[in-house]
């Protein structure tokens, strides 16, 4: 347990301090394709006009990944906002296990390479398929089939997610191609490795916050059971049904692998399991679906007694998956600790999409609350459609609710988050962005009346960019147009820096206008404490504000 936050004396406020978190909404490099700098956001301009602000970094060495090449995600974003330091992130563990091969010594590798050894059976992996290394990284993959293959396992089949979400829209083959190249090379008499089935990311398997369980379903038939629709190759699978659907990666139809009409790899007992995304809020319901002894969300069919492992731990306060290859981050000490050390009371909403963003993410990828009577979450349902047919999502209804929980004025720290520009941007479709963009704008302006007429204070941030930066360009920043002439479409997160405003309308020269520069996103806790009237830990990244 934390120790009680000492106050600063030098801020008091009426009302609360309301964190809203606008998701992928940064600030672009280009004008062209910025789909933040291109809707009529009234209400955003007047803020920027009226209150201080300052640009925040939120990709690579800022949110702990292993490089400023890499671009920000909800997890690292949300960990930072939420405990108010850096942490080497999954991408970075993982990878320096499998270079240091502490993996490759541990325990959970040791049984899942014995299990598939004495019984002569087969290693199974299943996971994203790219190196966007959000949620894994190919060469992580790459490095642990070579390692099966050196430890004498005969048999590997993998299950490929297609990505097109953190690489480009249409990158799969990219990475299928030379990949099953790759398991065709280092087959021979004694061992046997290829695809086995696969689909995309949004269609099967990697649902979360069990906003669609039917995806997880999906991925069982199609991983475990061998049932859908069956190709000879991975290749064949993902040209026939682009030629039919017309879909990008993300959301290309799953496919199976068979061979003389049987699938080449359904999972079977005696068998290992790994999933190789290191990332949980999309790992956890496919791993509830090997480990829960009764599974209540769909009818399995068949449950197959396997070995089965993630790369990391994904939840720290359910302890789950049982057992796993790389120990996660140890993020202690987060905000929402200290505050209910405080008896700070604290109110956090967001849609399906993101909810567990402002609740597991923030608490440092722990589910659970902290003190049941000093905080409440609070969840309106997402719709299930492509987001860039309600390009609005809830945000209106986050907003009702927010208002109403500021004008009862019962918490002191309010948290949301806007899921719009981040799920719209990952669609590719610039006109919803700006649709987005300018349905979440009116609902600032309505919390801003609330939060103002309260005497409270809003810091308006986000996680990382995505809307900001919604077309491909070429490394001399032009646009890339496809053969019709349209730009291209960029589905990923930007490496754009993000916006922090301190809205204050009871401003009173508690603390300086002028505001530090060159800060990253977990100075927001920082920040957030300072401006409910407490000091900040010494150890949290520096505030974002200099008190008078
Ligand atoms: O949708 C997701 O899983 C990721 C992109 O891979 O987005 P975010 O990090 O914003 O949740
Ligand atoms: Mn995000
Ligand atoms: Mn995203």
């Amino acid at each position: 347990m934390v120790d009680a936050l000492k106050k600063n004396g030098k801020i008091s406020r009426k009302g609360p301090v309301v964190l809203v978190i606008m998701d992928g909404v940064g600030f672009g490099k280009y004008k062209e394709g910025d789909g933040v700098a291109a809707a009529l956001t009234n209400n955003l301009n007047k803020l920027y006009k009226t209150s201080p602000w300052t640009k925040l970094k939120a990709h690579g060495l800022a949110v702990g990944l292993p490089s400023d090449d890499d671009m920000g995600n909800s997890e690292v974003g949300h960990n930072a906002m939420g405990c108010g330091r850096v942490f080497a992130q999954g991408a970075k563990l993982v990878a320096s296990s499998i270079e240091t091969k502490a993996m490759f010594q541990g325990n959970t590798w040791t049984k899942l390479i014995g299990n598939t050894k004495t019984k002569n059976s087969t290693l199974h992996f299943i996971g994203l398929l790219s190196d966007g290394n959000v949620h894994s990284n190919i060469e992580n993959l790459k490095a642990m089939v070579l390692q099966a293959k050196a430890d004498g396992v005969k048999k590997v089949r993998v299950h490929a997610l297609l990505d097109g979400r953190d690489v480009g829209e249409l990158s799969a083959l990219e990475f299928f191609d030379p990949f099953a190249a790759f398991l065709k090379e280092l087959s021979d008499e004694s061992f046997d490795a290829m695809i086995a089935s696969g689909g995309g990311r949004m269609v099967i398997t990697m649902d979360r916050y069990n906003a669609n369980w039917d995806m997880v379903k999906k991925g069982w038939e199609t991983h475990v059971l061998g049932e859908g629709r069956s190709f000879s190759s991975a290749h064949e699978a993902i040209n026939t049904l682009r030629a039919e659907t017309g879909a990008i990666d993300q959301d290309l139809p799953p496919f199976v692998i068979a061979k003389d009409g049987k699938p080449v790899g359904t999972i079977e007992d005696g068998d290992s399991v790994i999933l190789f995304n290191f990332r949980g809020d999309r790992a956890l319901e496919i791993t509830k679906a090997f480990e829960a002894e009764n599974l209540t969300e769909f009818d399995r069919k068949r449950r197959p007694a396997v070995e089965y492992a993630g790369m990391m731990e994904y939840d720290g306060d359910l302890h789950l998956p049982a057992q796993y290859l790389v120990q996660p981050p140890a993020i202690d000490k987060t905000m929402a600790e200290y505050l209910c050390a405080s008896s700070v009371k604290q109110f956090s909403i967001s849609e399906t999409q993101k909810f567990g963003h402002v609740t597991y993410f923030f608490n440092g990828n722990r589910s659970g609350k902290f003190d049941d009577k000093l905080e409440e979450y609070v969840e309106i349902p997402s719709d299930i459609l492509p987001f860039e047919q309600r390009p609005w999502m809830k945000c209106a209804e986050i907003a009702d609710r927010v208002i109403a929980e500021v004008e009862a004025g019962k918490w002191d720290f309010i948290k949301l988050n806007f899921p719009n520009g981040d799920m719209v941007g990952h669609t590719g479709n610039f006109e919803a962005v700006v649709c987005s963009m300018e349905a979440m704008d009116l609902q600032i302006g309505r919390i801003y009346q609330a939060v103002s007429k309260a005497g409270g204070v809003m810091v308006i941030t986000a996680d990382h960019g995505n809307a900001d930066d919604m077309f491909e360009h070429a490394k001399n920043g032009d646009v890339k147009f496809k053969e019709n002439g349209d730009p291209q479409s960029k589905t990923s997160h930007s490496l754009n820096p993000v916006p922090c405003i301190i809205v204050d309308s009871a401003y009173n020269g508690e603390y300086s206008k002028e505001l530090n520069a060159g800060l990253g996103i977990s100075s927001i806790p920082a920040t957030c404490m300072n401006l409910m009237g407490y000091d900040a830990p010494e150890d949290y990244d520096k505030s974002i504000i200099n008190l008078n």
